[in-house]
């Protein structure tokens, strides 16, 4: 495949072709089956506590949008949860789907939500850099969180911070959903989603995949499918 897409000549059944730790042991996303997740009491509450003028770019890169933070210092970061030490922003992006029922990457017990907005941390304690980190068992920590489609206006919606009200978790190591597919990702994955509208999820399908000067092609879909548990626990706190 010439570069790694989501189309079906590139898509996630090809990425093996030149990233074999796609069949790996410890990849991502998974579904979560609710019934079988184990309350673990040791799991700590998370701490999220980000500085907003860290924020930098706003780009897309023809997998995702994303928006990248300043993380030379520790300006932003998230503690606590399944963590040892603090991790520090990096970037935050989202996946989607062609139509508002599908689109996350995770499922739970079976539901695809329309959309899942990945919160990218890395272990600067004992790394020097994303890139450094991103190559270690507990380099990264990535904080998923569910948008769910909804037909009617929702209200109280803060827009300085996209967490839903509770920061409930299931928690369980695995990789990035997309190429080098990296299996340094401690997923913490909030439990209650927050909720978006037709329009927004259909504004996540007008961006391009291509370059100017290419004929246009739309990004309709950007999520990876779920792929084998190989016996890891999923808990929850
Ligand atoms: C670093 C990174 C992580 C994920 S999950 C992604 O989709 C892209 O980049
Ligand atoms: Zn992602």
């Amino acid at each position: 495949m010439l570069h790694w897409g989501y189309d079906e000549h590139n898509g996630p059944s090809h990425w093996k072709e030149v990233f074999p730790i796609a069949n790996g042991s410890r990849q991502s996303p998974i579904e979560i089956k609710t019934q079988e997740t184990k309350y673990d009491p040791a799991l700590r509450p998370l701490s999220p506590s980000y500085d907003p003028t860290s924020a930098k770019v706003i780009l897309n890169n023809g997998h995702s949008t994303s928006v990248e933070f300043d993380d030379t210092e520790n300006k932003s970061a998230l503690r606590g949860g399944p963590l040892t030490g603090s991790y520090r922003l990096r970037q935050v992006h989202f996946h989607w789907g062609s139509s508002d029922d599908v689109g996350s990457e995770h499922m739970v017990d079976g539901t695809k939500y329309a959309a899942e907005l990945h919160v990218v941390h890395w272990n600067a304690d004992r790394y020097s850099s994303f890139v450094e980190a991103a190559q270690q068992a507990d380099g990264l920590a990535v904080m998923a969180v569910f948008l769910k489609g909804k037909q009617h206006r929702f209200t109280n919606f803060d827009p300085s911070c996209l967490l839903p009200q509770s920061l409930d978790y299931w928690t369980y190591l695995g990789s990035l959903t997309v190429p080098p597919l990296l299996e340094s990702v401690i997923w913490i994955i909030l439990r209650e989603p927050i909720s978006v509208c037709s329009e927004q999820l259909a504004r996540f399908r007008s961006f391009l995949c291509t370059d100017e000067g290419e004929a246009a092609c739309c990004l309709l879909k950007n999520y990876r499918p779920p792929q084998p548990l190989r016996g890891r626990e999923v808990r929850r706190n």
